[in-house]
Parts: structure tokens; C-alpha cells; sequence
């Protein structure tokens, strides 16, 4: 008998969602997760596409390389520097690019203090990274929403949204940002004062956006390189130990037993020995690698691998404990059914080598490991500490939540092809309050300047980790046995710590992650809290009230000091400054 259409639509209905009806929750949970396809569920020759265009964002991303500054270049005549002096052959000034992100760029924004450098860098870089990646990017959203819809979801943003299984997912980040953000403004406010200390009030507006060159990161997003300028208490001991690692002769390698220590200290697993062999820790001379840091699980419970293309900084310890949290994640849970080896939600996964971290940074335990001098309790190192941590913990929030909002706005269609750079550059005022340093058009691609963006990797994850990581810290720090403040606890050595931290992440994705918060906390919560992440920085909060009592919290748009060319197509919206700026001479601008 011929079927008829509704007879076997029928018939794939009840057997396509047959398991949804199986008694074991665990059995059911599974099917949920190996129904989904992802882009496997696109044809043949738009899977191909897919994925060639992805490798090509990445593998442009990663060889882009720019010019070194030459301070000598012929100017316009305003005095700005002639970028398109490189093209202009006939004076033979054109030059080799040499220069590559890691370490080269990241290296410059963290310790050039000649803001012409600076800027040139910053603007080289995306005109290098982001600008060529414009157009690829367009077809690579389209593809990627007609993905989602054949998994069922509305758009990409929709399909990386529901890896948090929680429905009112944006309220609750957009809840948890308004929580933090007048500590992020008191931070804010007081670092912009200190950054006119520095250069000026002609390039840092007192009552405007950040100029994003000046905060010692290529995007801005976290500030721990311009700690030397804002530093509290000036002439105390460094909690940046950069240099104490240096004297002592540490090794990239060094620097990963140091955290592996750490993590065998509170009773969880120590790195494979393949982990050793087969980790790449050290940027290669004889090719190009992809050197943003990453952790990998081969999936046969043996090979697991970090490759890091590793400086000898305090930041790449951090990092170091960062990608070891990934593969001791990876460790907990592999003894899960493979559905389940992966983290309770993204989040989780960011969390864990940042909560060892929180504890490894301690002025307390930099002495312990004798990579600080003797440090006192003072309530100016004190304060020197959490203000070093919030550079990077506080400053980073904003960054954190406006990446994924401007890709889910870009996934929906609420941000067109045309309005790309604008958008992103209305986010990066407003939730931030940095400002480009100089204009910029629809012809730039600035978000392309970012890893994640042309690697297609969700970003929102490292908002949320920022805060849960202090929920895991107060938890772990309470088993271990802690009193007094939260930012001088340091669960080194607790195996009480380990055990709950372990009853945690041996969960992987087994049960939804509010079940693992539970887990956590002993009940007392199920939910994200910005409590503790508060709780922690409250010491500072209240020093930096005081200290800005006599500031402008928060930014005003029109105050940006925006210099450059004004290029023929500037479709963006120019702020009103840079027409005051265009207008009057005092200002330099061209
Ligand atoms: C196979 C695979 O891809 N594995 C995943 C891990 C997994 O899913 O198992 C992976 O290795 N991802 C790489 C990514 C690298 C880093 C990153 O991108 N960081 C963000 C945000 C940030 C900033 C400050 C900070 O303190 C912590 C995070 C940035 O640099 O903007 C760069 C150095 C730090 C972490 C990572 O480790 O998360
Ligand atoms: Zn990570």
C-alpha cells in the first residue's frame, strides 16, 4: 500500500521522537544531545563551503602580520601618520610585514607608551586581521543560520544560546551584567583619570570613552599591562612576578608543572605522561602555527595536549592554569559515556583552571612558591592585589558579554551587512566605554580583528565563567576551611576543596548544570549569583568610591576623542566629537 505523504509524515514524527517518551532520563538526555547534527545537517556541497570558508577566516586570522612602526614616515600634513605611504611605491617606503600577534603585537600593546605607536599598531592589525575577512564573513552567516534551522532553531545565535538549556538565558546575563557594572564604572572612571595622568586630556577624555589603544591589550579587553600606570599604591612589591620568573630561569615547561602542582595539591589527577610528550608549549621556528593557546581531548582516555605558544609572563602562568583546568575537566568526566564528556555548559569548562588560579595568584601563595619577597597584610597591598585582579576579572566583563550580543544581533538579521562596524562599535561604547582611536568606516571588519570571530568560537562562555568561577572559589573556599575575606583565600593543598570540586566536574554534562551548581554549593543555590564575584572585589569597590568621589562615573559618547582621516565612505555614524575635533585646530585631527 502506497503510504500517502501524511501517512509517513506521521510515522517520522512518532518514530523520529520516539525516545522522547523512554522512561531513563539519562537515555533520553543523550538522544537529545546525538540528535543534533550541527552543520553535519547541511547538504554535501554547503557543508564543503562551510567549512573551507571557516578554515580560510582562521588560517588568514593567523599569517596576518603587519609593518613595523617607523616613526620616520612622511606625515600628512596635520602630523598623522600616512598609512598609505606603504602602497605609495615610487618613494620606495613600502615595507615587509614581519610582525605577527603572538608574541610580536600582544607584546607592543602591553609596553609601548608612545600612543602614535600604539595607535599605529592597533590600526595595522585590523587592517591586516579583520578587513579581509569582511566579505567572507557575510556568506559564513548565512550558512551557518541555514545549519541551525535544519537542527530545528531559529538561528545560529539560537543554536549556541541552547547550550545553556536555560530559556530566558539573555535576561539572566543581561541581569548579572547590570549587578556589576557600577563596579565596573568606578574601575573604569578611575583608570581614565590615571590614563590623563599619563597622556593628556587631549587624547583621554575626563568624561568620555577609554581610546582602546591605550589599555595595554590589542582589544581592550583585559587591562593588567597598564598596572605600572594605575597601580594604587605605587613602589610596593609587584604581585606581577613577569620578572621574578625570569630571574628564577623558569621554562614554558616549568611554569605547566607549576600548575599541575596545583591540581595534584587538592587531589585531582596529574597530566598523562603522554601529556608531556606530545604537548606543544613552545612557539616552532620552522612553521606557522595557530599559536592562540588551546587544550584538546583525543577522546580515548589517554592523549590529551595544550598548545600554547608560551612567554615567560605572569599572564601566560595564568593562562597555563586556564588550559590545564580544561584538560583536568576532560579528566573528571572521562569515564562519562562519550554524549556526556563535556562540561556542564560552556561556562564550567572556562571556569575550572581560573578557580585554581584565583588561589595561585595570591600574594600568600606567590611567598609560598617564592615568587614574591615577604609581603605584609597591608591595607595597601591588599588593595594593590584586588586592584590587579580586577584589571583583568572587572575590566573584562563588558568585553565578555558584547561579543556574542553583537553575533547573536548579526545570527538574527537585527544587524545587517551594512551596519556591521557600527554596531559593534555602539557596543564597544556603550557597555565598555572604550572608543575606536581613530574613525572607522564600513569598509573595516573590526570584530574579524578578534580570534573568536573568523574561529567561530562562542565567546559569552568567558562572561559567564568570570562570575561563576567566584561562586566555585566561595564554595571551595568554605570546604577548605577559610575565614576571613574571600580575596585572600587560597584552597592550595585543601583536599576537602578537591573532593567537592571533583564531585563536580566528574558530572561532565551528565546533568543540567544548575544540578552541578547544587552540587556545588550544597543546595543552597541552583542558579548564577554575582554574589560572590562582588563579595570579593567589595574591599575595593568601596576604596575606589572614594578615591572617585570627585570623578564623572560612566562616559558620554559625544566627548570621544576620535583623530584620523576622515575616509571617503566613513559610513559610520561619526561621533559629534570627531566633527568638534574636524572643526577645531586645537585639536589634532586631520
Ligand atoms: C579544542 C578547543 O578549542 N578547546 C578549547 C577549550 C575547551 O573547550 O576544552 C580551547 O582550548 N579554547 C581556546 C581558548 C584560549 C584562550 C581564550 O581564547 N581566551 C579568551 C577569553 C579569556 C580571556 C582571559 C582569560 O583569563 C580567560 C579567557 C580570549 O583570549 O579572548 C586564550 C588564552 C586563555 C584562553 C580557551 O582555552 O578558552
Ligand atoms: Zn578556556
Amino acid at each position: 500500500m502506497e503510504w500517502s505523504r501524511f501517512h509517513r509524515h506521521k510515522w517520522d514524527q512518532a518514530t523520529t521522537f520516539a525516545w522522547k517518551n523512554f522512561s531513563s532520563a539519562p537515555v533520553r538526555r543523550m538522544f537529545s544531545f546525538v540528535t543534533v547534527l550541527g552543520r553535519a545537517a547541511l547538504p554535501e556541497d554547503k557543508l564543503k563551503e562551510l567549512t573551507e570558508l571557516t578554515q580560510e577566516m582562521k588560517s588568514s586570522y593567523s599569517a596576518a602580520k603587519i609593518c613595523r612602526y617607523d616613526p620616520t614616515r612622511r606625515r600628512l600634513d596635520n602630523g598623522d601618520y600616512d598609512y598609505n605611504a606603504d602602497n605609495d611605491l615610487d618613494n620606495d617606503i613600502g615595507c615587509i610585514p614581519t610582525l605577527s600577534l603572538e608574541p610580536h603585537l600582544v607584546q607592543l600593546m602591553a609596553t609601548s607608551r608612545d600612543p602614535e605607536e600604539l595607535r599605529y599598531v592597533w590600526r595595522a592589525w585590523r587592517d591586516a586581521a579583520g578587513r579581509p575577512l569582511r566579505g567572507k564573513y557575510t556568506r559564513f552567516v548565512e550558512l551557518s543560520n541555514e545549519a541551525a534551522r535544519l537542527n530545528g532553531f531559529e538561528d545560529a545565535g539560537d543554536f549556541w544560546r541552547s547550550d545553556y538549556e536555560t530559556d530566558d538565558f539573555e535576561d539572566i546575563i543581561d541581569g548579572l551584567w547590570a549587578e556589576l557594572r557600577p563596579l565596573y564604572e568606578q574601575l573604569h572612571a578611575y583608570v581614565r583619570r590615571k590614563l590623563i595622568e599619563k597622556y593628556g586630556d587631549t587624547i583621554v577624555p575626563p568624561r568620555g570613552p577609554i581610546p582602546a589603544h591605550l589599555l595595554g591589550n590589542m582589544w581592550a579587553q583585559t587591562w593588567t599591562h597598564i598596572l605600572d600606570l594605575t597601580v594604587p599604591y605605587p613602589g610596593r612589591p609587584s604581585v606581577d612576578v613577569t620578572n621574578t620568573l625570569r630571574r628564577q630561569g623558569y621554562s614554558p615547561f616549568d611554569m605547566f608543572r607549576l600548575s599541575e602542582s596545583f591540581f595534584i595539591s587538592l587531589g585531582l589527577e596529574p597530566m598523562p605522561s603522554t601529556f608531556w610528550q606530545k604537548s606543544l608549549l613552545i612557539k616552532p621556528t620552522d612553521r606557522d602555527v595557530i599559536c592562540h593557546a588551546s587544550a584538546w581531548d583525543f577522546c580515548n582516555g589517554i592523549d590529551y595536549r595544550i598548545k600554547q605558544c608560551t612567554q615567560i609572563t605572569m599572564e601566560d602562568m595564568i593562562t597555563a592554569h586556564h588550559e590545564m583546568g580544561h584538560i583536568q575537566y576532560d579528566l573528571q568526566y572521562r569515564n562519562q559515556p562519550f554524549i556526556f564528556r563535556d562540561g556542564a555548559n560552556p561556562a564550567f569548562h572556562e571556569a575550572v583552571g581560573d578557580v585554581l588560579a584565583l588561589s595561585a595568584a595570591t600574594p600568600s601563595h606567590l611567598q609560598e612558591i617564592n615568587l614574591l619577597a615577604n609581603v605584609d597584610e597591608s591595607f595597601e597591598n591588599d588593595i594593590n592585589f584586588l586592584f590587579s585582579m580586577a584589571l583583568d576579572k572587572i575590566a573584562f566583563l563588558p568585553f565578555g558579554y558584547l561579543v556574542d550580543k553583537w553575533r547573536w544581533e548579526v545570527f538574527s538579521g537585527e544587524i545587517s551587512e551594512s551596519q556591521y562596524n557600527s554596531r559593534w562599535w555602539d557596543l564597544r561604547v556603550n557597555y565598555q566605554g572604550v572608543s575606536a582611536p581613530l574613525l572607522r568606516d564600513e569598509d573595516d571588519f573590526d570584530p574579524g580583528a578578534k580570534f573568536h570571530i573568523p574561529a567561530n568560537v562562542p565567546y559569552v562562555r568567558y562572561f559567564v565563567s568570570f562570575i561563576v568561577q567566584f561562586q566555585f572559589h566561595a564554595e571551595l573556599c568554605k570546604a577548605a576551611g577559610h575565614s576571613g575575606p574571600l580575596h585572600r583565600c587560597n584552597i592550595y593543598r585543601s583536599a576537602e576543596a578537591g573532593r567537592l570540586l571533583r564531585n563536580v566536574l566528574s558530572l561532565g554534562k551528565s546533568r543540567p548544570w544548575p544540578e552541578a551548581l547544587s552540587v556545588l554549593t550544597s543546595g543552597r543555590t541552583n542558579q548564577l549569583e554575582a554574589g560572590p564575584i562582588l563579595e570579593y572585589f567589595e574591599p575595593l569597590m568601596s576604596w575606589l568610591e572614594s578615591q572617585n568621589k570627585d570623578e564623572f562615573i560612566g562616559w558620554q559618547e559625544n566627548e570621544a576623542i576620535v583623530l584620523g582621516v576622515v575616509s571617503s565612505n566613513a559610513s559610520v555614524r561619526p561621533f559629534s566629537a570627531v566633527i568638534a575635533a574636524l572643526k577645531s585646530p586645537s585639536r589634532r585631527a586631520s
